[in-house]
């Protein structure tokens, strides 16, 4: 039987004026369902889940900083993808994170329709939550393939993001300090 997001996707494409029964097209609406599905997973996440309890003790207090996680996302706005890299920092108070999970946080909110500067405040909220560190820095960097690819057509621009917690926002060196340590080229 066929789910209610696979009709929608054959009502689609008759509506742009396909045929949904031509040889290519046939098996199209379950494989874009499944893609939907797929990129909008992180609605079936959750932190605890994901997180899995990998957080452990540790002396130190110096900055840790992830760089250049790949993400992809969806535009609310057109449902075209938008992807780039996300960088976040955070300062340890007796505890840090296994790092895959910060990967992965980026991964639960990214799978989900947004705008770029929710998601940006959502990563590091997270992982102020999870962790509670003294400060948490995240950046975001994308291309929005709605600005590309459709309207105003500008292939080569990005955006970048930032939302910062804790000491991040209070003291100005260490926020230089995380902002100095990234390496924003291309998105
Ligand atoms: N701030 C922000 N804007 C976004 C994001 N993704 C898409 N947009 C913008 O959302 C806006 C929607 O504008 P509208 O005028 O309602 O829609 P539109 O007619 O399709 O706009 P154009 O893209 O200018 O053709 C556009 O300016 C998009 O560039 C995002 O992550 N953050
Ligand atoms: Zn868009």
């Amino acid at each position: 039987m066929k789910s209610k997001l696979e009709e929608i996707y054959a009502s689609l494409l008759e509506e742009i004026g396909e045929n949904p029964e031509r040889e290519g097209l046939i098996k199209t609406p379950h494989r874009a369902a499944e893609a939907m599905r797929f990129v909008t997973r992180g609605y079936r996440m959750n932190l605890e889940d994901i997180v899995n309890g990998a957080i452990f003790k540790a002396d130190s207090d110096d900055m840790v900083i992830v760089r250049g996680i790949e993400f992809f996302s969806m535009c609310e706005h057109h449902l075209f993808p938008f992807f780039g890299h996300a960088n976040i920092a955070y300062i340890p108070d007796g505890r840090i994170i296994g790092l895959s999970k910060l990967a992965r946080i980026t991964e639960m909110f990214a799978r989900r329709l947004q705008v770029q500067e929710r998601l940006t405040v959502q990563i590091a909220e997270a992982v102020q939550e999870i962790l509670k560190p003294k400060g948490v820095g995240v950046v975001l960097q994308a291309k929005h393939l709605c600005m590309m690819a459709r309207g105003v057509e500008k292939k080569s621009s990005d955006m970048v993001t930032s939302h910062v917690l804790g000491v991040f926002r209070t003291d100005r060196s260490t926020r230089m300090e995380f902002m100095n340590l990234l390496d924003l080229k291309e998105a």
